[in-house]
This record gives C-alpha cells, structure tokens and sequence, in this order.
C-alpha cells in the first residue's frame, strides 16, 4: 500500500497565465491549434515573471486518462483558461506508492480504461500547442526506465512538456535524469520533506531545476483539514539555502488552505487530490469540467 514519501525524492511544474477579469466562461468548443497560445515559457521564467508581478504559482495537478482523455484534454484548456500557472499532468501507474486513496484509485480507472504513456503524449501534442502555461509531467521512475531515460525525454521535449516530477528517485540516483532532462530543455523539479535533514535539503535545492517543490507533511498525497504550521519556518530554512521559488504541495485543498500557504511566503501552491476528486465523483465529464472551472476559480481568486 501507499509508503511514506521519504526524504530525498523530487517533483515538478511550471506556469504563464491570465488574470481572472480575462477568464471567459468555458466553452465546449474544441480549439484549434490556431485560436490559443502565447507559446509557454518554461518553469523557471515562469516564476520570474509571477514575481515581477508580487504573484504567488497557482498549480492544479490532474491525473491524465481519468475519466478519460479526451475528458483530461478539455480540463488542461479549462485549467489553463482559469488562470493555472503551470499544470501537473500525472501519468497514471499501478504502484503509486506516494499517492493516497484518491489518486491511486484515479490511477487505477485510467489504467482500466487503457490509458498508456503514448496515449497520454498524442495527447499532450495536440493540446499543449493550445495552452498558454506550462505543463509539468508527473510519473514514477519505472515508466520512465521502461522507454529509456534518453527517449523519454526526447519524447517530452518533443511535444513540448517543460518540466518533469519523478517522485520515487532518490538524489543520489537522479544523475541521468537530469543529465537528460538538461539536454533536452526539461525542467527536473526535486522535492523537499519535512524529514529531511538540513544539509540533505540544501543538496536537493541545489540541484532542482524549475523550482523546488516543498512536501508539507509527511505521508502520502491527499485533502488534509489544515496545513502544517511547519511550512512556514521549513519555507524560511529553505529560502535562506536558496533564491530558486518554492512551491508546496500536499494536503491543499481548499482557498484558505492557498492563503495561508502564499502568506507563509511560498512562491507556487500545488493542488492535487482536491482537484482530481472533483473531476471523479462528477454525474458525468461535462459536469466536472464545469465544476474544475469553479473550484479553480475558487482557488484563484483566494490568491489575489
Ligand atoms: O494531492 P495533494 O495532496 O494535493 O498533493 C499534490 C499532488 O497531488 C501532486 O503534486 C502529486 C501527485 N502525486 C504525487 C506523488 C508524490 C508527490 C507529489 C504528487
């Protein structure tokens, strides 16, 4: 069953958006290639450019295949309309040890449903052109190893994925990943945990790329009621290691849960569960996108 996300592991993500005075209301329209995109800038930038502006990453994660694809394409424009700084797309996997019961159970409906990593990709090159914030890929290593660390990241490169999370890699190990995460332009963001030690910490700050993504309790991903007070002094240690953004991620899931955590001082909040859950006990595709779009709302406004 779900293991504890151990000190040493790392994540990822990335941004460029909109204020909500610009959010349209969605329409089920299938853009074309033609009707979006500002091209993305990567991750990094992403967050300069927030900065410049006193603003704090709003990055949703969704898991990619549930309900659907097609339904996962249509939420990434949805997301991106509401004004996501970057979006977290998750390729879903039978083991997802550091995922909790709302995950792994969307993991596992869109693995039934024959969701596959070039599903996800054809995907992903048809709707990126069309999305004006960045996507991060989410994905255990064993998917990644399976296609070989080079092609899989000349596949991300290749339609346009800007930033990689792989949570199961220790530090030690992450050497060829972003030896080929460098070479192919794609941000490798590592993650931070309440249990790692202080020198560890500052090793990972040191090599995460993009920005560095702050666990804010120990355990697995899912809602949580409140956030740990602990981010706040663990986002103070961590800034004083590094200039690079922090976002944290982890049990947020509500606009005050976002407040709070963008007060604290962080420079991206991560949202996960929450959203995953809204698309999934939805009656039906088109009332969850409606219901994403609310709920991203929700979140967004709590950040201005
Ligand atoms: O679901 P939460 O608690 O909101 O946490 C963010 C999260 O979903 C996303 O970043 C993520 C999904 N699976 C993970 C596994 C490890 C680390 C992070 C993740």
């Amino acid at each position: 069953m779900a293991a504890t996300l151990k000190a040493g592991f790392f994540l990822q993500s990335k941004s460029g958006c909109h204020s909500l005075q610009r959010i349209k209301p969605f329409r089920f329209k299938p853009p074309m290639a033609t009707l979006a995109a500002v091209p993305a800038v990567g991750l990094s930038d992403t967050f300069s450019k927030l900065k410049r502006q006193g603003k704090v990453a709003f990055i949703p994660y969704i898991t990619a295949g549930d309900p659907d694809l097609s339904t996962t394409a249509q939420a990434l424009k949805v997301l991106d309309s509401c004004g996501s700084d970057i979006i977290e797309i998750g390729v879903p996997y039978s083991d997802p040890l550091a995922d909790g019961p709302v995950i792994q159970a969307a993991a596992t409906r869109s693995l039934a449903r024959g969701t596959n990593f070039d599903k996800i990709i054809a995907m992903l090159k048809d709707v990126i052109p069309q999305l004006s914030c960045p996507i991060a890929l989410f994905s255990y290593y064993n998917p990644i190893l399976k296609r070989g660390v080079q092609t899989f990241m000349t596949t991300l490169k290749d339609v346009g994925i800007h930033g990689l999370v792989v949570p199961d890699v220790p530090l030690e190990e992450t050497e060829i990943l972003r030896k080929e995460a460098v070479n192919n332009n794609v941000e490798l963001v590592l993650l931070t945990t309440p249990t790692t030690p202080i020198p560890r910490m500052k090793a990972i700050v040191e090599a995460s790329e993009g920005f560095v993504y702050l666990v804010s309790s120990v355990g697995v991903t899912g809602a949580r009621t409140s956030v740990s007070d602990k981010v706040q002094s663990l986002l103070h240690e961590i800034k004083e290691a590094t200039s690079k953004p922090v976002a944290v991620g982890f049990g947020i899931s509500k606009p005050e849960h976002v407040k709070q955590v963008a007060r604290w001082g962080a420079d991206g909040v991560i949202v996960g569960s929450a959203m995953v859950k809204v698309l999934a006990e939805a009656k039906s595709p088109e009332e969850g996108l409606k219901e994403l779009e609310n709920f991203t709302k929700s979140l967004k406004v709590a950040l201005l």
